[in-house]
């Protein structure tokens, strides 16, 4: 299967490698393997978030977002360099880009840190809020061990690679209210829900989002738009595995677009979950994946160095 110009990215079921026979599991290692050597992008179903909670979570989320600025902004630290609680409008601007995106975020981190990052902070107007991000995060977290096991086998490292790595690691839940555009003709040139980037994390988990807008860019140059279906979550590469990997698995750019004219007042929400390591994993390319036709891309760095250097690139910190 030539993946790298589907107009659609592939579907895996994720039950085939938790219950599948070694065919099946086989099967969904090449599979995932080739996806991320290609477009970067998967859909996977049977990932353990269910149906309801998911709902559950996106009442909160749009319970809190809904709330007057001065609340919201009660949660914001910039201190923290957006790595908890609230981020407002205009605070975050892709790298290589002038204009800020047109969003803002809550982010819930790891309920039990072990390095430097701070404790989660929650909002005591929203009472669901901390129970749901908290639920979903433990279940993203299983999830995304799942999915680095069968990445682990796909580079013939031992399956248990990434387990102590990413054990307490720096993930982050992000809650994203994308506003309505009250008016377009005042819109900053080049002012975009998400402008292109890629994730800094090792894998992105991201559950279906409330309207379309996500565009993901083909080898070939061309965006391609992609919805999870409401059974799917749709998982990508980030910047910390391309780096392991020496861009073997490839951190592919993507981008939300603004709607049309019609649909600009209407809101967009979407909830990724970023999986990161701690922030003592080494990122050094594997030397499995250098080689003559692959030489080394990138400059060795902790996953605690590289995270610090994009913060300072999204303007999060000075
Ligand atoms: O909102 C989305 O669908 C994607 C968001 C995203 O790419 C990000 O926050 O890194
Ligand atoms: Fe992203």
């Amino acid at each position: 299967m030539d993946t790298a110009l589907l107009n659609e990215i592939p579907s895996l079921d994720m039950s085939d490698f938790v219950k599948g026979n070694s065919v099946q599991k086989g099967k969904f290692v090449a599979d995932l393997g080739n996806a991320f050597n290609t477009i970067g992008f998967v859909a996977i179903k049977n990932h353990g978030l269910d149906e309801t909670l998911r709902a559950h979570l996106y009442r909160s989320v749009q319970e809190f977002f809904s709330l007057p600025e001065a609340v919201k902004k009660k949660y914001e630290f910039p201190e923290l360099f957006g790595q908890r609680g609230y981020v407002g409008k205009g605070k975050e601007t892709a790298k290589g880009f002038k204009a800020a995106d047109l969003k803002e975020f809550y982010h819930v981190g790891q309920p039990h840190p072990t390095g430097a990052m701070p404790e989660n902070i929650f909002p005591e107007e929203v009472s669901e809020f901390k129970t749901h991000t908290l639920e979903v995060y433990r279940i993203f977290e299983e999830t995304g061990k799942t999915l680095l096991k069968a990445i682990a086998i796909y580079l013939e490292l031992p399956e248990e690679y990434f387990e102590s790595r990413v054990a307490q690691g720096d993930s982050i839940l992000r809650a994203l209210h994308y506003f309505p555009i009250e008016n377009p003709d005042t819109l900053e040139e080049g002012a975009v829900r998400a402008a292109a980037h890629g994730d800094i994390n090792l894998i992105t988990l991201l559950m279906g989002a409330s309207a379309e807008g996500l565009e993901v860019l083909r080898r070939d140059g061309q965006w391609v738009s992609i919805t999870a279906l409401p059974d799917q979550i749709v998982v990508n590469v980030g910047d910390m595995l391309d780096r392991l990997t020496n861009h073997k698995l490839k951190s592919t750019i993507h981008r939300v677009v603004n709607p049309p004219r019609e649909k600009m007042k209407t809101s967009r929400y979407s909830i990724p979950f970023f999986m990161h390591p701690r922030a003592d994993m080494d990122l050094t390319s594997l030397e499995s994946c250098v080689s003559a036709e692959s030489p080394k891309r990138y400059v060795d760095m902790t996953a605690g160095q590289f995270l610090d250097e994009r913060l300072r690139e999204l303007g999060l910190k000075k």
